[in-house]
């Protein structure tokens, strides 16, 4: 299941973090790249000192806020998380992510964008799933959550530049189908519960939901 969330931060505190972004300095991404995408990665990633760090929590957090975040990712460790940066015809090749990062598994990637569609040109990241490639372009605010198994690259940006907070989580629920069926079912739960409130129905689809968590949770 591949979610395109949008939205998920208000504009302001985009605008915000970038105002925060601006006093930091980025270095080359290639430092934190694992030996297979070394090559092929070409873009910038924010230095972090303590401030910066606070800055990518930040960013982080409010991220998690949004509750069609968390239940597209449930969340049991975000195992890394960075804030890049592409311009001047940068680019990630073709790579798929490392399953391990710092003891966590990565079930999860996600990408956030911090810069408006008009703030940048190319930059679409396109994921290879197995009937085909598709491409997204973020706005500001919105978030791409993808399978962490697929192969995947970001563009060349050919104008202005685009900025992402980007990351990688354990998921209390590993397999990517289960996830999905959970997803859909949290929502006919609460449509349930919107449309009749606490009836015959909404108590069994809860019940079930909720078991099916418990069963495949890890
Ligand atoms: O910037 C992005 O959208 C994704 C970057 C990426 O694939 C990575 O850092 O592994
Ligand atoms: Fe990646």
């Amino acid at each position: 299941m591949i979610i395109h969330l949008q939205q998920v931060i208000d504009k302001p505190t985009i605008d915000v973090i970038n105002e925060k972004l601006a006093q930091h300095t980025f270095t080359d991404g290639k430092l934190s790249a694992g030996a297979g995408a070394k090559s092929v990665k070409n873009n910038q990633q924010l230095s972090v000192d303590q401030k910066a760090q606070g800055l990518v929590d930040f960013t982080l957090q409010r991220m998690l806020r949004n509750p069609w975040v968390e239940a597209a990712l449930r969340p049991k460790t975000i195992a890394r998380s960075m804030i890049n940066r592409y311009q001047n015809e940068q680019s990630y090749g073709v790579h798929v992510d490392d399953a391990l990062m710092n003891q966590a598994r990565t079930d999860i990637s996600f990408t956030l964008s911090l810069s408006a569609l008009d703030e940048y040109q190319g930059g679409a990241l396109t994921i290879d799933e197995h009937s085909g490639e598709r491409s997204w372009r973020l706005d500001a605010g919105d978030v791409l959550i993808y399978p962490s198994h697929f192969l995947h690259q970001v563009e060349p940006v050919t104008a202005g530049q685009r900025t992402a907070l980007v990351g990688w989580c354990q998921s209390w629920v590993r397999d990517a189908q289960q996830r999905a069926l959970l997803f859909d079912m949290q929502q006919a739960v609460m449509q349930e519960f919107e449309a009749k409130g606490r009836s015959e129905q909404y108590l069994l689809l809860s019940k079930s939901y909720q078991n099916l968590l418990r069963m495949w949770m890890d």
